[in-house]
């Protein structure tokens, strides 16, 4: 993927519609967690020293497009004022007279939060005419929003019909690891997919199988492809409408010479509690009654071994029930390893970013993925409609 960016095109004095991911969690109106505002400042910094007039525009939430007071980018707008040490003024919309007059009133340099686009029924639409009356505020779409890129929204995507779009620094960089990864990657190639759901994940595992050198399986996905093979798995999470489907991806690896690892042991737990009985157990050892909530210490040495000789390694979804501080060592095993690897390591989004911060390793990472959905979306090799409509180099 070759897209241009904002180093590639003249912004001095420009309108720019700068459209950001700022769905952060919040609690009570206080962000609890600002890293996807942190992430577009580099983009925002970028286009105010260039002489931009920076309008930024973002969706929170899902108001179904209803204006909903909890969900309007206030607290937003002050965080980024303090991260900016800038006034950032929020407008009340995101269109109409009140907006236009004041991105009128623009200088250079200067930089509007516009309210939440999903106040507006055309923006998930990805209404014509609200695209247009985006892009009627500027000269220049900038798409800095890869956690909202698999979007074809009206901002997201629409818009790009009517004025020149160009990727900001956050979509570049995530399009050139992630991108990277997938269409060139260093060899050994390792891909660790985990969490709760083959269902979720059954396009990723297809699409990664055709890429990587090995592919590591853990979490309560695990379970559904243990079962395939004859274990019995006892009470454990289980998809049993996806045991052929699991079979059907256990051959496909085989054919394709890619290396899948299994977990050999688990941890396993009398019920589904942070305080159960919990015991380690092979495979071939899991008690009625009891379910597997964590892979195994052996099962960690294995994928260990492999994710440290790796050259890249994507990682999407933790190895076991990591919420809860009893079965949440396989998966810091896993991130130990992920810090260990001289290689380009990256975090596919998700709950996969929480488990590397819980073992304090998110630092020492190549790169963290700032969508979930939308990487997930990516490793499933879809061009997303975010990207799509951004310009190409010629
Ligand atoms: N063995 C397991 N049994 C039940 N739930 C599990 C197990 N392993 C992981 N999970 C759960 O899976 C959830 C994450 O799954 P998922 O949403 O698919 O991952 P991600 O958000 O990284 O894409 C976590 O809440 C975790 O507790
Ligand atoms: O938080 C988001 O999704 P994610 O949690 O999958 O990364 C994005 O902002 C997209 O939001 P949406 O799923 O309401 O379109």
């Amino acid at each position: 993927m070759n897209k241009k960016s904002i180093r590639d095109v003249e912004l001095a004095g420009k309108r720019v519609f700068c459209r950001v991911d700022f769905n952060v969690p919040m609690q009570d109106g206080k962000i609890t967690d600002d890293t996807r505002i942190r992430a577009a400042v580099p983009t925002i910094r970028f286009l105010m020293e260039k002489g931009a007039k920076v309008i930024l525009a973002s969706h929170f939430g899902r108001p179904k497009g209803q204006v909903v007071e909890e969900m309007r980018l206030t607290p937003v707008a002050s965080h980024l004022s303090s991260l900016l040490d800038k006034e950032v003024r929020k407008l009340d919309d995101s269109i109409g007279a009140d907006v236009e007059a004041a991105v009128g009133r623009m200088e250079n340099g200067d930089v509007i939060l516009l309210e939440n686009v999903r106040f507006h029924a055309g923006e998930e639409k990805n209404d014509p005419e609200l695209a247009k009356r985006f892009a009627a505020l500027a000269d220049l779409f900038v798409n800095d929003a890869f956690g909202a890129a698999h979007r074809a929204h009206a901002s997201t995507a629409g818009i790009a019909q009517y004025i020149p779009a160009v990727a900001g620094l956050l979509m570049e960089k995530e399009i050139r690891f992630l991108g990277g990864a997938l269409s060139k990657p260093e060899r050994p190639f390792t891909a660790i997919v985990g969490g709760a759901k083959v269902k979720d994940k059954i396009a990723v595992i297809e699409n990664l199988l055709t890429k990587v050198d090995h592919l590591i399986i853990g979490g309560g996905m695990a379970n559904t492809f243990l079962k395939a093979q004859g274990y019995g798995i006892g009470a454990s999470l289980c998809e049993d409408d996806k045991l052929d489907l699991a079979r059907s991806l256990m051959e496909q690896a085989k054919e394709r010479g890619v290396e899948l690892l299994m977990p050999v042991d688990v941890v396993v737990a009398d019920r589904f509690a942070a305080d159960a009985e919990k015991k380690v157990v092979s495979i071939d050892a899991i008690p009625d009654g009891w379910m597997a909530l964590d892979i195994g210490p052996k099962t960690v040495e294995q994928y260990r071994s492999v994710i440290v000789e790796s050259k890249t390694v994507v990682w999407n979804g933790p190895m076991g029930v990591f919420e809860m501080d009893a079965f949440a060592e396989g998966t810091i095993g896993v991130a130990k390893a992920m810090e260990a690897c001289a290689g380009t390591t990256i975090i596919g989004g998700g709950d996969s970013v929480a488990a590397v911060e819980k073992a304090g390793v998110a630092e020492q990472m190549t790169h963290i993925s700032t969508g979930g959905g939308a990487s997930l979306e990516f490793m499933e090799g879809k061009e997303l409609p975010g990207v799509a409509v951004l310009a190409d180099h010629e």
